[in-house]
């Protein structure tokens, strides 16, 4: 049966699956070090190690309070900066951890452990000799960060060759890479020329890594006489940015936008070519990464073509797709590029969730030297050890690139994080108590059975809460199953659902439905009597309400906003709203087609009469370009912050003149809350890792309740 209306992105199994089991418990430096201030609430930029020059102090975070009227901003500067370790104040450029050379043997964490303990020790290696390129005999780790390369005798390019191999003078583009960037693509050139056969380059989102893999693909042919092929893997949304991009950058290059249009016209040619052996027609081909997810035999052959060519670089943008080694993707893409002289991975958020992810994009890049075969890595890497996250951080060293804005981009604009908790009224908040006391007594009487509520049931549970908590409308609760069992009664006979489809089904496929979802059936294929929802409806929730309160008032100070929400149903209700409240937008899910989605992006950039744009934080969150806006509205956010920091430096990157506000909308005592406390503590782990002077440690019992544990004590009373 179709379920056309029902448009959830994301699905409730998908939202079953989130992990809910924080185990990891992060904490600040212990009392005795000089970072005695426990982390700010959210962001990792907060922990940033500051080089002895930067002096920005504008990224910060509110906390308000809307029903309390209550204000309380807490500067970037109330905390103490993390101790300036030696990591620190080499800045972040390679994030090498000398004291791990020596014990690189004694790492023994048990038989499974010693795969962990195998692959460091290769690193290790590297490391040293790479490390000795780079810094040679000198021990001065307090020059520049940013100055070393370029000082070295190593330096390999400079930007007169950039500006050769650009062809600049020819469309009269002049290339200018910012100081930062023309280290980004040294790097990448001097672990090419030491055969390094992959790295990852993880600066922040927006400072340029598009642009700076480009000029690398582009020196290859120049300096190396490499001119490819490359393949370049990355979402949907972003190819034609990267066409775009590629013609700007490189116009030399032949490029080939092997997807939708593109695919069918080219499929033949290329699969005879490379039958025969012969050279692909391109230097570069850009495919999505849904071509490695799916089973279609369409999928298939692609994939066999694309396997039979030799790839200097195969490139992954938003490489954090690959973080689960088990994932058909993961397994389908390495199938291709295992043969590559490199794989390139660019990210903004290496890490999303733990280490096991972070090693999953390890093991993508480097499989020789990362590889765990059956190993179970979440088991592994999800230790409460510490000497594990500085060991990580040794093995990151030579292969990842990460600088921060605050670091290389003082003259970016301020980004400030305001958290909105909003206030349910009485209809949402009995909603929400009844769901409460309804799953009470289903987990009451389940308990009474089987002594113990499934995960899955309880995540279940949680994906309800969190719908009412957004929205109300999401659950079905104003249309009974007297109405429902009318309206299908109305609609099955002018075959709403297909001719074949019998009353039962109708019947019971309207009782999953949710109260938005029947309104709109009812708008298109009712009476359009008075059995439709009205306006009032649709500012039911807080966090509508609080929308309301706040884009006017945006947008007559000129603002321009992004919302983001995981569900595309969501979407549906916020547009609706945004109606209602007067404000212009555009919109762009994963339903969008992928043809439209540069030209609402360029429209929404362009046009300032559009006052909006909703995303869905999947399609529109990794990759778009959208500096027209200046603020942020996360509306729903994600157990995982990365998803959301991604989202909010869609409009905070370079390009940006205004300063940018991201709002967080969390309806109080909601489960929202939980997930931001969640969403809060694993992005300590991400500056842990990533970052220095941030410790993990057992937190207690307290913070260590997993979601699982919170659930089960709101549902069980
Ligand atoms: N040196 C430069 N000169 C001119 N424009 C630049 C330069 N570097 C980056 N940009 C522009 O800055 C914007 C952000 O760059 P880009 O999209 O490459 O960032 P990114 O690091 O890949 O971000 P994300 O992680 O969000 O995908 C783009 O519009 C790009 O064209």
């Amino acid at each position: 049966m179709k379920r056309g209306l029902e448009s959830i992105e994301i699905s409730d199994e998908e939202w079953s699956n989130h992990d809910f089991d924080s185990s990891r418990i992060l904490t600040k430096p212990p009392p005795s070090s000089s970072a005695s201030k426990a982390p700010p609430p959210i962001e990792s930029f907060a922990f940033r190690a500051r080089t002895s020059t930067s002096s920005d102090s504008s990224d910060c975070v509110e906390i308000i309070n809307h029903h309390q009227q209550h204000e309380e901003v807490l500067e970037d500067d109330d905390f103490e900066q993390p101790p300036s370790t030696t990591i620190a104040s080499r800045g972040r450029r390679f994030i090498i951890d000398d004291d791990d050379d020596d014990d690189e043997d004694e790492y023994d964490g048990g038989e499974n452990a010693d795969v962990v303990g195998k692959a460091l020790h290769k690193c290790a290696q590297i490391s040293a000799q790479l490390r000795s390129d780079l810094y040679g005999s000198s021990s001065s780790s307090s020059a520049h960060a940013y100055a070393e390369v370029d000082a070295s005798s190593l330096r390999i390019v400079t930007h007169d060759d950039i500006c050769e191999a650009c062809g600049a003078g020819d469309s009269g583009f002049q290339p200018l890479l910012k100081p930062y960037q023309l280290v980004g693509v040294n790097f990448l050139m001097l672990l090419y020329r030491k055969k390094v056969a992959g790295a990852i380059l993880a600066d922040e989102m927006g400072l340029g890594k598009t642009i700076q893999a480009i000029t690398y693909l582009t020196l290859l042919n120049h300096l190396e006489d490499d001119p490819g092929p490359h393949l370049i893997v990355c979402p949907a949304s972003v190819l034609e940015n990267w066409e775009r991009e590629l013609k700007k950058w490189c116009p030399s290059f032949t490029v080939l936008q092997y997807h939708g249009a593109g695919r069918s016209a080219h499929s033949k040619l290329l699969n005879s070519l490379s039958k025969s052996r012969m050279p692909p027609p391109f230097n570069v081909i850009l495919v999505c990464y849904s071509l490695f997810e799916r089973h279609s035999a369409q999928q298939k052959d692609d994939r066999k073509v694309l396997k039979r060519w030799k790839w200097s670089c195969v490139l992954m943008d938003e490489a954090h797709a690959l973080k689960d080694k088990n994932s058909y993707r993961w397994k389908n893409l390495m199938s291709v590029a295992r043969n590559a002289n490199q794989r390139l991975m660019l990210t903004g958020t290496p890490l999303q969730n733990d280490l096991h992810e972070l090693w999953s994009l390890l093991e993508f890049m480097m499989p020789d030297l990362f590889e765990t075969e059956d190993v179970d890595l979440k088991k592994l890497l999800n230790a409460e050890d510490t000497e594990l996250i500085a060991r990580m951080k040794s093995i990151l060293g030579p292969f990842i690139l990460r600088r921060l804005k605050s670091d290389v981009m003082q003259q970016l604009v301020p980004k400030v994080q305001r958290v909105e908790y909003v206030h349910m009224e009485k209809e949402q908040g009995n909603a929400y108590q009844e769901a409460i006391q309804d799953y009470r007594a289903a987990a009451h009487a389940r308990m009474a059975k089987s002594a113990h509520l499934p995960r899955r049931q309880i995540s279940n549970y949680f994906v309800q809460f969190r719908k009412i908590a957004n929205h109300p409308l999401l659950v079905r609760r104003i249309y009974t199953d007297k109405d429902v069992v009318r309206f299908a009664k109305m609609l099955h006979p002018r075959g709403v659902f297909g001719d074949e489809c019998t009353l039962d089904r109708v019947i019971e496929e309207l009782k999953s439905y949710n109260d938005f979802s029947i309104h709109r059936l009812l708008l298109y294929h009712g009476d359009g009597n008075s059995e439709n929802l009205s306006d009032e409806h649709v500012l039911d929730s807080a966090k509508c309400r609080a929308l309301a309160g706040l884009l006017p008032t945006l947008v007559d100070g000129g603002h321009r906003v992004l919302i983001f929400s995981q569900w595309t149903s969501m979407l549906d209700i916020l547009e609706w709203a945004l109606d209602v409240i007067g404000v212009t937008y555009r919109r762009l899910d994963g339903s969008t087609q992928v043809t439209e989605r540069q030209t609402i992006v360029d429209t929404f950039n362009n046009d300032t009469s559009i006052n909006a744009c909703l995303l869905s934080t999947r399609a529109g969150g990794q990759g778009l370009n959208l500096t027209g806006a200046d603020t942020v509205i996360i509306h729903d956010m994600d157990f995982n912050p990365q998803i959301d920091r991604q989202a909010e430096d869609r409009c905070h990157r370079i390009g940006q003149t205004k300063p940018v506000t991201i709002y967080r909308l969390v309806t109080k005592d909601t489960v929202d809350e939980n997930v931001y406390e969640i969403a809060k503590r694993k992005l300590v782990l991400d500056a842990a890792v990533l970052e220095s002077g941030v410790e993990v440690e057992n937190e207690g019992e307290s913070s260590d309740k997993t979601m699982g544990e919170i659930l089960s004590a709101l549902l069980l009373g």
